[in-house]
């Protein structure tokens, strides 16, 4: 069975539950787990990666998924040829929407990884129901893995 490692990035825990809503999606076809404390080794036993993360101060990265950036500038070996998708959380109503995701997003390419499908990418200045959402992107990404 393939394996779905979903990393997230969360401040105030939307990312979190938009994680775990995918997770209880995906969990019936495929090996998922939740990674909001990434260490170096933890990427090997992935076929998948799912990065979901929030935005913070301009354009930020969240703390905690800070490490997996690193390791995405230090451990190019680990990262070439694994597939992904992208959950990016944002708020449209800072000029710097998405900065966060986006360069997570460049930094996988650079590496060498293959995004399957285009990012979701989730506004907190619309009212949008982020679980179904998600739960329909989610249907296309599969299709795509
Ligand atoms: C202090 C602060 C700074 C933020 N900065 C950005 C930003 O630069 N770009 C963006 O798209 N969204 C930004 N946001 C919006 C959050 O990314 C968005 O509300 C997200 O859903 C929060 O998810 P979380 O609860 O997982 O942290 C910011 C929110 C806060 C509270």
């Amino acid at each position: 069975m393939t394996s779905i490692q979903i990393i997230v990035g969360t401040v105030m825990g939307t990312a979190l539950d938009v994680a775990e809503h995918a997770e209880s999606h995906l969990q019936s076809r495929f090996n998922t787990s939740i990674n909001t404390d990434f260490n170096d080794g933890d990427i090997h036993n992935a076929d998948v990666i799912l990065i979901c993360t929030s935005n913070t101060g301009v354009g930020d990265l969240p703390s905690n998924i800070i490490p997996f950036y690193t390791f995405l500038c230090t451990k190019c070996p680990a990262i070439a040829q694994k597939r992904y998708g992208l959950i990016n959380l944002g708020d449209s109503n800072y000029p710097s929407f998405g900065e966060a995701g986006k360069k997570l997003d460049d930094a996988m390419l650079d590496l060498g990884a293959k995004r399957v499908g285009e990012p979701l990418i989730l506004d907190a200045s619309q009212s949008q129901d982020y679980r179904a959402i998600t739960a329909s992107w989610l249907e296309r990404w599969i299709t795509l893995l």
